[in-house]
């Protein structure tokens, strides 16, 4: 299919070494994630999400969800990080960072975020 990147594609082009983060990065990242969440507009769920999404060449683009009345213009915080990526060239990740005020649990991507990942 035009577009689409074959799986082979994908892992050739994003060889695994270079996703391995040190514990250094991995730090830096969730910081960066929690630094974005604070610029949260969630008027309406009240629940502030911050990403950070590190490129394979070492670029950090963060996001944060922008909530909107009506609702299903609003976009997740994963979705802004990897919008602002792409759109300045930037298409192949090493990491993302997710951030929000949950402190006893994780929170994963929607099923949004999960299908503009698996083609971006
Ligand atoms: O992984 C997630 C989960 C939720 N949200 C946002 C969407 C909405 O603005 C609010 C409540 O779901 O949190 C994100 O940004 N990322
Ligand atoms: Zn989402």
């Amino acid at each position: 299919m035009d577009g689409v990147k074959s799986t082979q594609e994908v892992l050739h082009t994003k060889d695994q070494s270079l996703r391995h983060l040190s514990q250094e990065e991995v730090k830096k990242l969730i910081h960066q994630s929690n630094e974005a969440k604070k610029y949260s507009y969630s008027p309406y769920s009240k629940f502030r999400v911050g990403a950070a999404l590190l490129t394979l060449d070492n670029r950090v683009f963060t996001g944060c969800n922008v909530e909107n009345a009506s609702s299903n213009l609003g976009v997740c915080a994963e979705r802004n990080a990897i919008a602002k990526a792409v759109s300045e060239g930037c298409k192949d990740f090493r990491a993302i960072a997710i951030a929000s005020d949950l402190s006893d649990k994780f929170i994963s991507p929607c099923g949004g975020c999960r299908q503009v990942m698996r083609e971006v």
